[in-house]
């Protein structure tokens, strides 16, 4: 097993269907069915936002605390059984405060699950872009009184007719606040996005980031400035941002010199964890163990860990 860091995987993409109904019935929340058959046969995807309609139907059944941590207990053992080491956690606030769970019960319970976990972790607040930028400013102001329970911001959600430039000031407040800010780009948008995300909202790590392929020049650029890509192909695979995972051009960002890392993003979603996706990835693209170890010693370099934990790790990668 690989060790490597988990830099793009979405805390609420872990809830499986046997989770599902289990918090269902503990919050007395109505399924439209319990039959676990039915919902995984749900979990097949058009497009992104195919995907992101099931994804927040299901996310009222998290209601307290406890949920939130049974929730980030179950993705810590999976991931640590995977061979993750440092997992830097998204999650989706605005989707919580919408269902009327507090923040701090969000907080309380994914942070105490990180306390019992043997794997390295930190959280990252996602804005969500389809709400707009004034939605993202409070959603800032109403997370800072636990400031000290996350080290970044991110955006996620519908990308394409949400470009980066409209959250630039959040993302300016969320700097001056002392944190790390990333952002999606380029997963359905065009390689705009990702220049955007760079210059406007100074974004120091880009998710998913593959389109930017397209574009010759952002290619130099982001191989010049070794700017992290969290790639997730089970993911692009399962959402039809590619055909095929034989299609993928992760090869070709590994062979262009970028510095891509392999992540799940929403697991419980796309057919599997961090270690299904290298799986994948040597069973369907012929990967070699030799880019495997590039690709996890990629993931420490892009992680925002102290440099000598990352140095730690890096040298359990073998070869
Ligand atoms: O893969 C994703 N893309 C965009 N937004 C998301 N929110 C959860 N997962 C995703
Ligand atoms: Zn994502």
């Amino acid at each position: 097993m690989l060790p490597t860091a988990e830099l793009h995987l979405h805390i609420e993409g872990t809830l499986e269907p046997e989770m599902l109904v289990e918090l269902a019935a503990r919050n007395g929340v109505a399924l439209a069915t319990s039959d676990l058959d039915e919902l995984r046969a749900k979990y097949d995807f058009s497009d992104l936002q195919s995907f992101l309609d099931l994804y927040y139907a299901n996310l009222p059944v998290l209601r307290t605390d406890q949920d939130f941590y049974d929730l980030t207990s179950a993705y810590l053992a999976r991931a640590e059984r995977a061979g993750v080491r440092r997992a830097e956690i998204f999650f989706d606030p605005q989707v919580h405060l919408g269902n009327g769970v507090p923040l701090g019960a969000v907080f309380e319970g994914i942070t105490g699950a990180f306390q019992n976990s043997p794997v390295s972790t930190d959280l990252i607040l996602c804005f969500l872009r389809d709400l707009g930028p004034g939605a993202a400013a409070e959603t800032l102001r109403k997370a800072l009184p636990f400031r000290e329970r996350f080290i970044g911001v991110g955006l996620d959600s519908a990308e394409v007719g949400h470009p980066p430039a409209p959250f630039a000031e959040v993302y300016q407040q969320a700097a001056a606040e002392g944190l790390h800010r990333v952002a999606h780009a380029g997963e359905e948008g065009g390689p705009e996005y990702v220049r955007d995300a760079l210059d406007v909202l100074g974004a120091e790590r880009i998710d998913h980031g593959i389109r930017a392929v397209e574009d010759p020049e952002l290619v130099a650029r982001l191989r010049d400035e070794q700017v992290p890509l969290t790639v997730c192909p089970l993911s692009n695979v399962a959402l039809r941002v590619v055909d095929r995972l034989a299609d993928h051009v992760l090869p070709a960002m590994l062979r262009e010199g970028l510095l891509v890392c392999v992540n799940s993003d929403d697991p419980a979603y796309f057919g599997g964890y961090v270690d299904d996706n290298f799986a994948a990835l040597r069973g369907d693209l012929g990967m070699t163990d030799e880019q495997l170890a590039l690709l996890a010693r990629n993931s420490f370099d892009a992680c925002f860990a102290p440099d000598e934990e990352k140095a730690a790790w890096k040298a359990e990668v073998p070869g």
